[in-house]
């Protein structure tokens, strides 16, 4: 939507009031504007200082499912799966924004979230070589397949993973990563009679969802994706993040092409990892990934060792801080000199 859109036909611009039975709160300006709607930074009335990011829907009849009550059904599923399995789910859960608050008003729906800050596609367009170091790189991934273990253990699949769809955290919060966009994700699984998570049946022919450069090989060819297949868009990502001058097909758009390059790819590490120290632990990783089927459980904890055996191979630390802390730890420094 554009900006007279939201302007004109839903009154959303700065300094506008969008009330809940919970708060008003108060818009400052636009953070982002997807297909059906758009983020806005806001600040609750009565205290400028509390920031959140809100995003709206317009209503349409022709829709015949929101996308904004996606978001919010999926972001509920993964906090109440936190909250029944327990154990060290922390480390999955803190990688998804809160729900802070939701409505509707006449003409669209609102959700009310946690703000997040920069994406990882703006900080590595930030870059002089637009790729990040390898160890942030390694470390990053590691976080962004946490978030995707808990999406899968809530039963959804994302569809859609790529770095402008991931965020860092804001002020203090730079060294922690969150997932977006929820707008195409799909419930891989169903509650059964047991009230237990069961795989859905597999549809014959799909239409093909995501983006391009991300999207798994099964995508491509129009099957049923499943986690292996948001893996597979991660594994891309990663190399989007570390490997000088790209994944090789960063420049196609059509289908057919980039899914010729991709299947070639398999066979030219020279190329997929353009001298990276680490090309045998990413060829190890991709191979697992492309001998798995729809209905097959991830091994997330081979997928997190051979992210570890890339650093070590590489001779970094996947926990140290990242790329965009650096000036920080510098000025730090300087303080305390
Ligand atoms: N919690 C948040 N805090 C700050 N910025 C956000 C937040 N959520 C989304 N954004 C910004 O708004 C942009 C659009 O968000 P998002 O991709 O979720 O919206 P969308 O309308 O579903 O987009 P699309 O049509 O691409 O699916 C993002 O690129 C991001 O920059």
């Amino acid at each position: 939507m554009s900006d007279e859109d939201l302007e004109d036909e839903l009154g959303i611009k700065p300094g506008a009031p969008i009330d809940s039975s919970k708060a008003v709160y108060i818009i400052d300006h636009m953070l982002g504007e997807g297909g059906f709607g758009a983020v806005f930074l806001v600040h609750d009335e009565k205290n400028k200082d509390v920031q959140f990011a809100l995003k709206v829907e317009k209503k349409l009849d022709t829709r015949r499912h929101s996308k904004l009550k996606m978001e919010i059904a999926i972001l509920k599923a993964v906090k109440e799966f936190k909250g029944k399995s327990g154990k060290d789910n922390d480390r999955f859960m803190r990688h998804f924004t809160d729900i802070v608050d939701r409505g509707k008003k006449e003409k669209y729906f609102f959700l009310v979230m946690q703000l997040v800050g920069k994406s990882l596609a703006d900080l590595k367009a930030a870059r002089t070589d637009k790729i990040f170091s390898i160890g942030t790189g390694l470390g990053v991934a590691h976080q962004c397949l946490e978030a995707v273990e808990g999406l899968h253990g809530a039963g959804y699949i994302h569809r859609d993973l790529k770095p402008a769809n991931y965020a860092i955290g804001p002020q203090k919060l730079t060294h922690t990563v969150y997932i977006l966009d929820f707008g195409i994700a799909r419930m891989f699984k169903k509650v059964n009679e047991n009230g237990e998570l069961e795989l859905k049946t597999p549809r014959q022919v799909v239409g093909f969802k995501g983006t391009v450069r991300f999207a798994s090989l099964a995508c491509h060819r129009n099957l049923e994706m499943g986690p292996k297949d948001d893996c597979e868009s991660w594994f891309y990502l990663l190399l989007d993040l570390v490997v000088l001058n790209g994944l090789p097909w960063r420049k196609e758009s059509d289908k057919k092409v980039v899914a010729k390059l991709k299947e070639d790819s398999r066979h030219k590490k020279e190329v997929l990892y353009n001298k990276l120290k680490c090309a045998d632990e990413l060829a190890a990783t991709i191979k697992y990934l492309d001998g798995l089927l729809y209905a097959d459980t991830v091994d997330y904890e081979f997928l997190y060792n051979q992210l570890k055996e890339a650093a070590k191979k590489s001779g970094v630390d996947m926990d140290a801080q990242y790329d965009w802390e650096e000036g920080d730890k510098k000025s730090t420094m300087k303080s305390a000199m």
